[in-house]
């Protein structure tokens, strides 16, 4: 008889990740929207997908969608190829597009119901999970009330709700947080993150706010169609180094190439002020002050780089912004 393989132990038996893009590349006629976008996403996970205006983002979320077909890649989920079409990979995920999908006509509970429906969950069971959802997202009590009267905060909350009613094990978010206040944005996440606590949720999404981006586990930065970086949001904070130098002049574009002229600094202007990153920024104040006299700077001021800052190094545009406004930065520093 030939003896029993030992078992595989939990360390060493190799762990799928939930959804792995693998290759993803759609063109429309000449102009290549996603090439070649492969991430693996694991479970439990916040994923943050940054990019610009027109880096492929939504493309992305269409793709996953069934809304637009692949020109090639494939998409796995927990290991396994599935086609974008499968129903089954429909029941594991929720999707949250940028424009509401609610019935403003209904009340949460109906909107909640219906999306419960469509996705197979009928009786006793669809009822729970409608009463269950309404507790995770704080508004088991404004149940009966008509969307239409509702805060955008609170329609983004239903919207989660909506998108999870069925249980997938993922959900993909675009700019799920968009136009919504300080507060609202807050109390979102915190039920963003109690909903990955109870149900192990994991979340792929995009977002334009860097204080968005730091909530994340993990960011990837897509610029035309690829990917350039992926880390966690305090690995790439740490990839601009250093300090953030802002000045304030009546003159930015002349005083940014005196910098680099006289003082071989990376200057650049940035919505309409100079930045300079460097590594001992509070050394170089003294001699910025000295250099220029009274008149020529307004105001100099000193911090640490954001998730902000890297984007603009990786894509050369301000987060959030329309128009590049800067070329990315070389990787050489002056010390
Ligand atoms: N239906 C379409 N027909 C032609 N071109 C398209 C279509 N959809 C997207 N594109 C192009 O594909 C590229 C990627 O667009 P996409 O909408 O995915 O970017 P995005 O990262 O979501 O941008 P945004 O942040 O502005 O939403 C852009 O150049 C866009 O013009």
């Amino acid at each position: 008889m030939t003896p029993a393989l030992p078992a595989l132990s939990p360390t060493t038996r190799p762990v799928a990740p939930l959804l792995q893009l693998d290759g993803l590349t759609r063109r429309f006629k000449s102009r290549v929207a996603l090439d070649g976008l492969s991430l693996a996403v694991g479970a439990g996970e916040i994923v943050g997908l940054l990019g610009p205006n027109g880096a492929g983002k939504s493309t992305t979320f269409q793709l996953l969608a069934g809304l637009l077909a692949l020109d090639a890649g494939r998409v796995l989920f927990e290991g396994r190829p599935l086609s974008l079409h499968d129903p089954a990979l429909r029941q594991r995920m929720g999707i949250i597009f940028q424009r509401s999908s609610l019935d403003d006509l209904m009340s949460a509970r109906e909107n909640l119901l219906l999306g419960a429906r469509l996705y197979g969950l009928t009786g006793t069971r669809a009822q729970e999970r409608v009463e269950q959802m309404l507790r995770l997202i704080g508004l088991q009590d404004r149940g009966d009330e008509r969307v239409s009267t509702w805060s955008g905060g609170m329609r983004r909350r239903l919207e989660l709700a909506r998108a999870l009613v069925h249980q997938p094990r993922i959900v993909l978010m675009d700019e799920p947080t968009q136009g919504l206040d300080e507060a609202s944005f807050r109390t979102f996440w915190s039920h963003l993150r109690a909903l990955r606590d109870a149900e192990g949720l994991t979340v792929l999404l995009t977002t334009h706010r860097a204080d968005e981006a730091e909530m994340c586990d993990r960011l990837a930065v897509l610029d035309a169609g690829r990917l350039v970086a992926t880390d966690t949001p305090a690995a790439l904070a740490s990839r601009v180094g250093g300090d953030i130098l802002t000045l304030e002049a009546r003159e930015p574009e002349s005083l940014a190439a005196e910098l680099r002229q006289r003082l071989g600094l990376e200057a650049r202007v940035v919505e309409g002020r100079v930045q300079v990153e460097v590594e001992q920024g509070h050394a170089l104040v003294p001699r910025l002050v000295e250099a220029f006299p009274a008149g020529r700077l307004a105001s100099v001021s000193l911090r640490r780089p954001t998730l902000a800052d890297v984007f603009l190094q990786l894509t050369g545009r301000v987060l959030g912004a329309d128009q590049p406004t800067a070329e990315p930065a070389r990787r050489s520093r002056r010390r």
